[in-house]
């Protein structure tokens, strides 16, 4: 047997085709206003990437890019203008952000309403009382995917390997709001093949190549593999791993791909937060 592959692009098509039609009923094109510090290779890409995505699907983007060298109160307060800034939707700060800069003081300057990243702590609690707004792309990203494809998690088992602020955690509070019965096991976790063996659905979000091994896998179980592990090669690109072992195809009912499974999807769901901000927006206007 061999797992049915979860596509990322397909899906991701599909929000985003969604998205543009919700922008297109706006006033005028939503704005996202990126913040890059730094010339991080990685986040280079990544910013590059998004800057044209929102273009493609109709949104309008600009990115600011500040030395690395910026001091937080120079970005607070850079922050602070486009809070107040009536024709700026959605603000990201691309992470990591250098050593220097108290992420967490940055994230909570963010006007929550134009959060698109769902970091702030009012976006966490929104989730966590289950009326989310903004919430963290790559999570809400990977509930688009399953229900593309399909699948409910109603009633489910749902057990996440990861308990980061970016992915494990909004995972499992969109995991409860969708009735999925959650398990969150992290790097404390004794005997994690027993725990992940349980899963009707496994979703790993840890950035250790190929941890989860077909062994640790139920039969029949879906999985999504949300692990970027960059291996760098001499003098070629970096090949990109996910947490998942490829053999675990052999015993899952379906897997997502790394890349082209959760990653295009984090991206679409960027464009589908910051159409949604702008709408949240308009309505507090009317
Ligand atoms: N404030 C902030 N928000 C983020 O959402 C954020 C961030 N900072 N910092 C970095 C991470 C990483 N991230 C990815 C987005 C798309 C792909 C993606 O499209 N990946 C492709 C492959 C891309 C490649 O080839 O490198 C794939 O998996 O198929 C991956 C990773 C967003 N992040």
């Amino acid at each position: 047997m061999s797992a049915r592959v979860l596509a990322g692009p397909p899906a991701a098509e599909a929000l985003l085709a969604q998205t543009a039609a919700r922008a297109a009923k706006l006033a005028k094109p939503p704005h996202l206003t990126i913040l890059r510090l730094g010339e991080d290779p990685a986040s280079v890409s990544y910013v590059a990437g998004k800057d044209k995505k929102a273009k493609e699907t109709g949104l309008s983007s600009s990115v600011e890019v500040m030395p690395d060298t910026t001091t937080q109160e120079a970005l607070l307060s850079r922050i602070a203008e486009l809070n107040a800034d009536a024709n700026v939707n959605g603000i990201l700060v691309q992470l990591p952000l250098p050593s220097h800069i108290d992420e967490e003081k940055v994230l909570s300057a963010l006007d929550p309403d134009k959060d698109v990243d769902g970091f702030h702590p009012v976006n966490v609690g929104r989730l966590w009382a289950g009326h989310p707004h903004l919430a963290p792309c790559t999570p809400v990203g990977v509930m688009s995917l399953l229900s593309h494809y399909g699948y409910s998690v109603a009633g489910k088992r749902a057990v996440i390997v990861g308990r980061s602020r970016i992915v494990g955690r909004p995972l499992a509070g969109l995991l409860l709001n969708a009735s999925a019965t959650v398990t969150v096991a992290h790097s404390r976790t004794p005997n994690l093949g027993a725990v992940t063996r349980e899963a009707d659905f496994l979703f790993v979000a840890v950035g250790k190549a190929h941890l989860i091994t077909p062994d640790m896998v139920g039969a029949g179980a879906v999985v999504i593999d949300v692990g970027i592990n960059r291996l760098e090669r001499e003098g070629k690109k970096a090949r990109l791993l996910g947490d998942v072992h490829p053999d675990v195809a052999e015993v899952a009912r379906a897997l997502t791909p790394v890349p082209g499974g959760v990653g295009p999807m984090t991206i679409a769901q960027l464009m589908a937060n910051t159409v949604s901000a702008a709408e949240g927006q308009a309505q507090l206007r009317e």
